[in-house]
């Protein structure tokens, strides 16, 4: 789904180079150019012998399981689609809303869902790891989460800030609506104690760059994780879409995938 995106080029190529996979359709959006093509020829390169198509029903009913790196409203109706279709469903899309979320969670009843806004190792060690110091810190450790990315993404803070900031959170044992700071201008007074601050870089060809600071008296302690490649995330949804096969039905995350 998605297949002419940065994600979805990068899976294109990712699932056929698989032995575990094949490619069995891929999706655009209505009023595409790529709409009607041969796969291989709007990339750029030989004839691949799948033609790019918008019936999404269509290719739910050649498929085990939809790798979906598109926007929040296509996620969403998708998740009931795939659900209704018997077909596994990877959410590497972010910028959900609460109602989204909840939408998810609904199609994830009867359906296989894996949602992650992050689908690499490092990211999903790096939320165990944040979980764990913000538990044995207490909130004389100011944290704020620093992500940069490139200058066409449309979410901000990025989910993978998110899902840093939801395992800070839990390590301290609030909820993450109650102390998240996401933007600071003017004359902001004090930081407030047990605050989660965000904040957003966009520029350039930033694949994607996330830190968690943990500032003390006289100290701070910095977990980083900078994607070089954008592979990386392709990898990890793929592997998340064969995971899928043997899952009861219920939405996952990455952590299940990994086992984590
Ligand atoms: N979870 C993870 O590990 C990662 C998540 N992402 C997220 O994935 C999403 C996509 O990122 P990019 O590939 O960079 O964006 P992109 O804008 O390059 O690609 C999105 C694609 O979705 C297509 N699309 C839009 N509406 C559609 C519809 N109705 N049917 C089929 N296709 C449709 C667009 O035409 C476009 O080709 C973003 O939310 C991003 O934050 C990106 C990288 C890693
Ligand atoms: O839009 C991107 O590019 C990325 N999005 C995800 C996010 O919002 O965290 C994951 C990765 O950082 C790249």
């Amino acid at each position: 789904m998605g297949a002419s995106g940065r994600m979805g080029q990068m899976l294109v190529r990712l699932v056929d180079d698989s032995a575990e996979t094949t490619l069995a359709a891929v999706v655009e959006r209505a009023g595409h150019d790529w709409l009607g093509r041969d796969l291989g020829q709007a990339m750029g390169g030989a004839a691949h012998g799948l033609v790019v198509t918008d019936d999404v029903d269509g290719a739910l009913a050649q498929s085990d399981v939809v790798i979906d790196f598109t926007t929040p409203a296509v996620s969403v109706a998708l998740a009931h689609r795939a659900a209704a279709a018997g077909v596994a469903h990877v959410i590497g899309t972010t910028g959900f809303s609460d109602e989204d979320l909840a939408a998810i969670a609904q199609a994830g009843q009867t359906g296989r869902i894996v949602r992650a806004g992050n689908m690499s190792l490092g990211v999903n060690l790096l939320v165990k790891l944040t979980r764990q110091v913000a538990a044995a810190l207490g909130t004389e450790y100011d944290i704020e989460i620093v992500e940069a990315h490139h200058r066409h993404k449309v979410d901000a803070p990025s989910g993978t800030a998110l899902m840093l900031g939801e395992a800070a959170a839990a390590g301290r044992g609030v909820a993450l609506d109650a102390v998240a700071d996401r933007a600071r201008d003017g004359i902001t007074g004090a930081r407030a104690q047990g605050a989660i601050g965000f904040h957003a870089i966009r520029g350039g060809d930033y694949i994607g760059e996330h830190d968690v600071i943990f500032a003390g008296e006289g100290e701070r302690i910095v977990l980083r994780h900078v994607a070089s490649d954008r592979a990386l995330f392709a990898r990890g949804a793929v592997r998340a879409a064969i995971w899928a096969q043997s899952a009861a039905p219920g939405e996952y995350s990455m952590l299940d995938v990994l086992g984590l």
